[in-house]
Formats: structure tokens, sequence, C-alpha cells
């Protein structure tokens, strides 16, 4: 599938410690509402976009939404990468985790970025998510040895088979209000630890999402909003060989998801 009118997009974009990650769900949703303002696209469109996780495709609905083919989830432990200790399908899925003398069951999920979901410690009751000091025990995931690229952690409370409720310590970022690559990753853990369906309403600090794991092509799908609050040109002095990157510029400031 071609991009609008043969244009080909790419999205990069920068965790707030100026680190580059693979892929951003929420910044791809941005990227396609950013898009069909510059294009004047009427109705459901859908178009690709080059990322550092492979090609992403997402779709604008007819109510504004936008649906992302996000793809298939890596569940491979040496791909996610965790060096965590595989288990038979070499997967680390349901595996335990010591963070400072306590053991939490984890799932490792890559989505194009890595990311730990866990549902809670071993033996312990369903996790309360609003209880956690986030910035405590975000960082001791974030930089554990066992994950040589860092990761993405997704804490999870499961209301019903069809309805949870996340937050996330961003890998670069911190204590984030939002993070689609994370809440696609919590619904494949879910799924895979028995803990909820394949369509999954995850909610956020910022706003619900919607998630479906697709089990006839194994990709991840994920719903949310991209609304545009503001538009603004602004004018930076630059060398030729940097408008590129005044494109991206532009748009991380004319464009703001609602959450
Ligand atoms: N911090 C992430 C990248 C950003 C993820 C984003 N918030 C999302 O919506 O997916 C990383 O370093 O992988």
């Amino acid at each position: 599938m071609p991009g609008i009118n043969g244009t080909d997009y790419t999205m990069r974009i920068f965790n707030s410690d100026g680190s580059e990650p693979e892929m951003c769900g929420n910044g791809v949703r941005c990227f396609a509402r950013f898009i069909a303002e510059l294009e004047n696209l009427q109705g459901k469109q859908s178009f690709t976009v080059h990322t550092g996780a492979g090609l992403i495709v997402p779709e604008i609905q007819d109510d504004g939404q936008v649906k992302v083919d996000m793809g298939e989830p890596i569940l491979k432990a040496s791909d996610v990468p965790t060096r965590l200790p595989a288990n038979k399908d070499q997967s680390a899925v349901k595996s335990e985790l010591n963070v400072d003398g306590i053991t939490w069951n984890v799932t490792c999920v890559s989505m194009g970025n890595p990311h730990c979901v866990t549902f809670g410690t071993k033996g312990g009751e369903n996790l309360q998510v609003d209880e956690l000091n986030l910035a405590e025990i975000g960082p001791k995931f974030e930089h554990h040895e066992v994950f040589p690229a860092r990761t993405n952690t997704e804490f999870v409370q499961v209301f019903s088979p069809s309805h949870v409720k996340m937050r996330v310590w961003e890998r670069g970022a911190g204590a984030t209000l939002a993070c689609g690559t994370g809440a696609c990753a919590v619904v494949v853990a879910a799924v895979l630890e028995g803990h909820a369906g394949r369509n999954c309403t995850v909610d956020l600090p910022g706003g619900p999402l919607q998630i479906e794991w697709r089990e006839q092509d194994n990709h991840v799908y994920m719903t949310g909003p991209a609304e545009v609050i503001h538009h603004k040109v602004v004018k930076v002095q630059a060398r030729k060989e940097d408008v590129e990157i005044l494109g991206c510029l532009a748009f991380s400031l004319s464009v703001h998801i609602s959450d």
C-alpha cells in the first residue's frame, strides 16, 4: 500500500532523554492525523509509515479515530531483548524477575520496542496500579540487568477479560500518561497469561485505547484518538540539510493526542 499521492512516509521519534526508540504508538496516531491534515484527506484512508519497527499501517476512521495495524508482536526472549531465561518456546512469558528482593511475574513483548508487562508479584493479589510508586520502582525495571536495551514497563490491573487498566514507566521518558505500544504489549501479555481475551479496552491515565490481537493474522490493532489542538509555524535557524528535521519539529508542535 503506497503513501498518499505516491509519497513514502517515515516517522522518527525521540524520547525526552534524547534516545531514539524504534516505534511509538501514540506518535504514529498523531503522525497519521498530521498527514491527513496536510493532504486534506476525507473519509476512511490508510497509508504506510516506515518506522524503526518496520512498516506500520494507520487508518483514519470515519469517526476521526485512528486505527493502526501495529504488526506482529515479537515474543522470542533474545529478540525482545531480555536475558531472562527463556521458556521452551523461547518466550519470556510469566517469568520471574527479582527487583530489590521482590519477585514479580513478568511477560516480555516487543512491539518493535521492548516492553516488560507485569500483573503483579509472585503469589500477590491483583495489582492496584494507583497505589504504585512508579518513580521509585520504574527505573529499577528500566535499568535491570536482564534488559540489555533497557525496557518500557507496564503495570496492569485486570477488571474483566475485556477491560484492564495500566500505568507505564517508559524507557527514556519515565512515567507518561499513555503508551500505545505498551497498551498493545499489555493485551498480548494478558492473552498469553490467561488474564484477558484478544479484544480489550485498556485504560491509561490519558484515556482508553481499544486493542485487538487478531488471531487470523497475528497482528495487533490499536484504535484511539489523535486530535489537532494547535497550528503553529515555527521558524528555526537551520542549514539546508536540517530541513527534514524541521518537518518533524513542526509536527510535534502542531499535533497532540487528547491524552
Ligand atoms: N519510550 C518508548 C518510546 C515511546 C513509546 C510511546 N509512548 C508509545 O505510545 O508507544 C521507548 O523507548 O521504547
